[in-house]
């Protein structure tokens, strides 16, 4: 006998329910609704009429079983997070490990490990994000972000002469064995050298110094006859403006030996030597380039030691701090003394202006609104690197859940187990009586240290941070004042004692490893301890896990907004 079309669809429900294909609900719904049907049937007293079998599965079935196939095919095509293989986070539990070749899907959420480092049962857990190249990406890169293979029209692969600087410039880079521009230094030197005012963001460490001043010293070579050179009546042509001493002398050396065939002058102003320190930078003539702090060169310009009216080149460099309340009134004061050109045509001819460059990692908020007072906004090319506000894949990250108390017992054991080949250890602390007391600790436990902190007399600090960097002394102890701009090439590992309050922090203090020009390798230990750190640290974990940059950092300056008038 022939089946009613209501047997057929209760048969059907049946066997989609046996094969696990639609859910046991949604069978139940279509089997009752058959079922009821056949009964009503009955009741009425009819047989079903012959009729051709007709099988229509309903069309929401359909689609949820295509659905749950879906799903299925989908989660057995998905690559487990712990395998074998290279790892880029390697965590204490192997649950948490991530492949390098794993890549999360764009609405997933990453497994952190840092996850339930709000409880206090986590103390003792640990991830590292492991590097993945074994060289920088600020070396390696083209504009483009590819690798750069291509040459100019005498055959020059990626040279400094290909960027028209002037040979002697170029021998005194390759006397110091630099022969090839980073990325950041091939989008800022042709730039700088046509006259624009630039906005210069970079990773740390990819060679921003140079990156301004080749282009400035090459011009200046251009700009003066050599007899102007050597008059002792001489002017200030370039000023570059930078938030501290230590700073202001690193990048006096390197203008000094990038210079040196051309006898330009350079000098150093920094604050909290005295009146007298900043006479005596002046008292044979101007230098042709004078790095100062913002107060230094303020004090200067109040006993009219210069005139900012006749600079050619101003250069803000770590533009984070500098753009930060410690220093904005007075950067303020300084920039609108210098008369800034607004467009391209001043930067040339006899009645100049001058050309304005600010270099950093990050922009606040205010820069725009600075700016603005002091030249046109939409004249300033920006060069903002690719790879910016990224965890540096060249250098290895460790953080550790460690209580408070055993912090110097996990610091003395990092320490001892540092390679014999990557000496200089950089020890980082939030507050200046933190490096003290750190520093009596390590002593009681033989350890040689050298320590720095912004607390410190400037007699006491002048000299700590160059005898670190001639390997004098292998381990300093530090507040953030080290952290902004120092060249720290000979630095193997980085601790963050504490954990830095800010992704900013944390991004300037590990990019004292992994420099251009070092070997490239590097390691980065923090110690992770309160509560409030786990919230970066989880923010951290999932910038690494999606390969993305770290969130909520400014790399643009923005135009004040207009205020409308009601
Ligand atoms: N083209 C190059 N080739 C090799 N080494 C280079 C090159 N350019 C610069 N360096 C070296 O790289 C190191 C880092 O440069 P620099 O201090 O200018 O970096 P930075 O971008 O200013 O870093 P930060 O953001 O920390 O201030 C220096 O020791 C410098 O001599």
């Amino acid at each position: 006998m022939p089946l009613s079309r209501s047997v057929i669809k209760m048969r059907l429900a049946q066997a989609a329910c046996l094969d696990g294909s639609v859910s046991k609900h949604l069978v139940r719904q279509v089997f009752s609704c058959a079922a009821s049907r056949c009964s009503a049937a009955v009741a009425r007293g009819l047989d079903a009429p012959p009729q051709p079998v007709v099988i229509r599965v309903p069309r929401r079935a359909q689609e949820r079983v295509e659905d749950v196939k879906r799903v299925r095919r989908k989660n057995l095509a998905r690559v487990p997070t712990a395998q074998a293989g290279k790892l880029l986070i390697k965590s204490k539990n192997p649950v948490f490990n991530q492949a390098v070749g794993y890549t999360l899907g764009r609405f997933e959420e990453p497994m952190l490990t840092s996850k339930g480092w709000k409880n206090n049962k986590s103390f003792g857990d640990y991830f590292s994000i492991n590097s993945t190249q074994s060289v920088p990406l600020f070396i390696t890169e083209g504009k483009d972000g590819t690798k750069e293979d291509r040459h100019d029209q005498t055959g020059r692969r990626g040279t400094f002469g290909a960027l028209h600087l002037c040979t002697e410039l170029v021998e005194t880079l390759q006397s110091h064995n630099i022969s090839h521009p980073t990325t950041v230094q091939k989008q800022t030197i042709p730039k700088l050298l046509r006259g624009h005012n630039v906005l210069c963001a970079a990773e740390t460490g990819s060679g921003k110094t140079l990156a301004y001043l080749l282009p400035i010293i090459h011009k200046l070579r251009q700009e003066m006859p050599p007899e102007e050179i050597m008059d002792s009546e001489r002017k200030t042509r370039a000023v570059v403006l930078v938030p501290s001493r230590e700073l202001a002398q690193q990048i006096t050396l390197v203008a000094r030996a990038m210079s040196q065939p051309f006898r330009f002058v350079t000098k150093v102003v920094g604050g909290g030597r005295g009146v007298g320190s900043i006479k005596a930078a002046f008292c044979h003539g101007q230098p042709h380039i004078l790095v100062a702090t913002p107060g230094a060169l303020l004090k200067a310009l109040w006993r009219s030691y210069l005139d900012l009216h006749e600079v050619h080149y101003m250069v803000v460099d770590e533009a984070d701090t500098m753009f930060d309340p410690s220093f904005v009134g007075m950067l303020e004061e300084i920039l609108l003394q210098t008369q800034v050109a607004a467009s391209l045509s001043e930067t040339e001819g006899l009645i100049r202006k001058a050309q304005l460059v600010v270099v950093g990692a990050t922009f606040p908020g205010g820069v725009g609104e600075l700016l603005s007072k002091v030249t046109d906004l939409g004249s300033m090319l920006t060069v903002k690197s690719r790879m910016l506000h990224y965890l540096m894949p060249h250098v290895k990250q460790t953080f550790l859940k460690v209580r408070s108390a055993e912090k110097v017992l996990e610091l003395h054991q990092a320490l001892k187990e540092v390679a014999p080949q990557q000496k200089g250890v950089l020890v980082f602390c939030n507050k200046a009586p933190t490096v003290n007391w750190l520093g009596y600790a390590l002593e009681e436990m033989g350890l040689r240290h050298v320590r720095l902190q912004g607390q410190m007399p400037a007699a006491m600090r002048e000299g700590i941070f160059r005898n670190f960097q001639k390997g004098l002394v292998d381990v300093l102890i530090c507040t953030d004042i080290a952290s902004r701009g120092l060249d720290t090439q000979r630095v193997g590992l980085v601790v963050n004692y504490d954990f830095p309050e800010s992704y900013t922090d944390y991004i300037h203090r590990a990019g004292r490893v992994g420099r251009a020009g070092g070997s490239g390798a590097g390691h980065v230990l923090s110690f992770v301890t309160y509560r409030w750190d786990v919230d970066l640290v989880w923010k951290i974990e999932t910038a690494a896990r999606r390969r993305m940059a770290l969130p909520g950092m400014e790399t643009q300056i923005h135009k004040p907004s207009t205020k409308s008038c009601s």
